[in-house]
């Protein structure tokens, strides 16, 4: 049986395919992207970090109870720790400003993005965020184990490493473990359902965006 999960990817196919086979997952696999395009890339990403951030603490909060607490904790403790130090040790080594890093203009595609994240969490809806954090974590699951990603040519730490956090055993128990939330927590009542069918498609086309606005100065 088609899962709620897999029935909404498949809704928003041709803008998924579209951001899984982007340029910029190309030349990252490649280990060929540009380096300031890169930087622009992770300054703005970085700034998603902060309403990610919130997006996971809510799931947190709306979760039912404890087990399905724990993984999202578990989750934040580790999306606070290791991927921010990759970011950082990224900065340094493509020699971002500390007003980047800190400050930056942001690009339309973040302020969007941010929009979607920040309308989830004001939801207060278990299944609103979920349907967030699942495209969020699902579609980067996906473009990091597509089948030239097995073996990708890049070799410097800062495109290993962002493949790297979005592949192997752990990634694929939480991505797993997040759809699962997500289609055990299907609505059933049809304006819930409506929001989540509405915040899943905007942060696919949000994915999409981003990946173009780093080629944007
Ligand atoms: C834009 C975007 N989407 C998803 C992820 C993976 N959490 C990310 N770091 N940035």
């Amino acid at each position: 049986m088609t899962t709620f999960s897999q029935r909404l990817r498949t809704a928003n196919d041709a803008e998924w395919r579209a951001a899984v086979e982007h340029r910029f997952v190309d030349e990252l696999l490649a280990g060929t992207v540009d380096d300031g395009v890169l930087a622009h890339y992770l300054v703005q990403d970085y700034q998603f970090c902060d309403a990610f951030t919130m997006l996971l603490g809510q799931a947190t909060a709306s979760a039912p109870d404890l087990a399905a607490r724990l993984p999202l904790a578990r989750q934040l403790g580790f999306f606070a720790a290791d991927e921010n130090t990759y970011f950082i040790d990224s900065f340094d080594a493509l020699s971002v400003s500390e007003g980047d890093r800190v400050r930056p203009a942001l690009t339309q595609a973040t302020r969007a993005f941010d929009q979607v994240m920040r309308d989830a969490v004001e939801s207060r809806s278990y299944a609103c965020v979920l349907a967030v954090l699942v495209v969020a974590e699902w579609l980067y699951l996906d473009w990091a184990t597509r089948p030239d990603a097995t073996t990708p040519r890049a070799t410097r730490p800062e495109h290993v490493g962002w493949i790297d956090l979005h592949r192997g055993e752990a990634f694929e128990t939480w991505v797993r473990w997040l759809t699962g939330q997500l289609d055990a927590h299907e609505p059933t009542d049809a304006t819930e359902r409506a929001r989540v069918e509405e915040l899943f498609a905007r942060a696919v086309t949000c994915e999409r965006a981003f990946f173009d606005a780093a080629y944007t100065p």
